[in-house]
């Protein structure tokens, strides 16, 4: 079993509070990521549940079970690290059994797990090499191995793919998506990395100044971001945002005026807002729409097409609009450079945020995917 509970969980180092009120309750089996900016408290939050820190306020409870005093060690957790910290002088092997051999583990049970890692993690061939000898994905693979063997309830990842290249990084998060399905532990994983929550999490829990901003399955928060933190952090490339006024607001659609003048019905419950407030409208690159289905047009000048194969990401400069909007184009779409362009929006693909920075409820409905 692994099911966490965090209720009012703060942390304060000298009087000074760096996170707290984080409520949740991770399932056992689950994969979940905490993400966010810098700082934002991710790394703080799982020393917390590993036992590395000690919890100023609130309760931890595994299985039912307060572990706030409990020490490391006796928490049936498992941490894997940024930094792999192998020992140098010890095979791979020794060095997954390490950890089970201080805790005095019957010899032959050792064998049998390290084994039985090692198979899991395609290390089999190398158990009897140094670490000197592997590449950085095999090191960090050994480094979950060390962790694997104690067959922990919940397992922790601190960054674990920071030190790889990109390609390995991609590599290794489908490796960590495989043992979570075979294993079906629970795992917390904290990432700066939104390419990798999006694609690890069954649920994402976005954190931002020591506080929970949203907790939600990946797509959720993608398409029903609460906040417009949130919206900007989730996607890649970010989400554009124009300055907007409200003309009309309502409970199903809310009327908007556009940088350049025209005005735009945004499928959103607005009714928070007054007429004449300033707001921020949020179209995701792949959110604009080609005639005849456009409802408002921005007129737009080509400012650099970054063409990636697959697709197309078009720079594009509005007046009226600070830095660049950018569409996401068909890989095979040739732009002539400063050329001009035409955005086309549609009311039920954009985003609304009242000045504070918090989502008006969106009314457009994306299936399989709840708000
Ligand atoms: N020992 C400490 N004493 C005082 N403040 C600390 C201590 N450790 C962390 N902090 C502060 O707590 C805040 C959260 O730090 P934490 O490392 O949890 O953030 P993070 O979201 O993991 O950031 P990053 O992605 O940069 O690792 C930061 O403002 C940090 O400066």
């Amino acid at each position: 079993m692994g099911r966490l509970t965090l209720s009012g969980i703060g942390k304060s180092y000298d009087g000074v509070e760096i996170s707290r009120d984080i409520d949740l309750t991770i399932g056992d089996g689950e994969f979940v990521v905490f993400v966010g900016p810098s700082g934002c408290g991710k790394s703080t939050l799982l020393r917390m549940i590993a036992g590395l820190e000690e919890i100023t306020q609130g309760e931890m409870c595994l299985d039912g079970e307060r572990i706030n005093e409990v020490p490391p060690q006796e928490r049936d957790i498992g941490m894997v690290f940024q930094s792999y910290a192998l020992y140098p002088h010890m095979t791979v092997a020794e060095n997954m059994a390490f950890g089970l051999k201080l805790a005095r583990t019957d010899k032959a049970e050792i064998r049998r797990r390290v084994a039985h890692a090692a198979e899991m993690l395609h290390l089999t061939e190398l158990l009897q090499r140094k670490p000197k000898d592997l590449s950085g994905g095999q090191r960090q693979r050994v480094a979950i191995g060390r962790t694997l063997v104690k067959e922990p309830a919940v397992f922790l990842f601190d960054e674990p793919l920071s030190n790889l290249d990109a390609a390995l990084r991609v590599d290794m998060r489908v490796q960590i998506a495989e043992l979570h399905e075979r294993l079906g532990a629970t795992m917390i994983y904290v990432t700066h990395d939104q390419v990798e929550a999006m694609t690890l999490a069954d649920r994402i829990v976005l954190l931002s100044g020591g506080r929970i901003a949203q907790v939600g399955a990946p797509l959720s928060l993608y398409h029903f971001p609460r906040t417009l933190e949130v919206a900007e952090f989730i996607g890649s490339p970010r989400i554009n945002t124009l300055p907007v006024t409200v003309l009309d607001p309502g409970p199903r659609h809310t009327t908007v005026r556009l940088p350049g003048g025209e005005s735009l019905a945004v499928a959103v419950d607005g009714s928070g807002l007054s007429a004449g407030d300033t707001a921020t409208l949020g179209v995701r690159a792949e959110a604009f729409v080609d005639e005849p289905r456009a409802e408002a047009r921005l007129p737009a000048r080509l400012l650099v097409a970054e063409q990636l194969g697959y697709e197309t990401l078009a720079h594009l400069a509005v007046e009226g609009v600070e830095g660049a909007l950018v569409q996401r184009l068909d890989g095979l779409t040739h732009l002539e450079p400063h050329q001009p362009v035409t955005l086309g929006l549609a009311g039920e693909h954009c985003h609304l945020f009242d000045a504070s920075g918090r989502a008006c409820p969106r009314q457009t409905t994306v299936p399989g995917v709840s708000h």
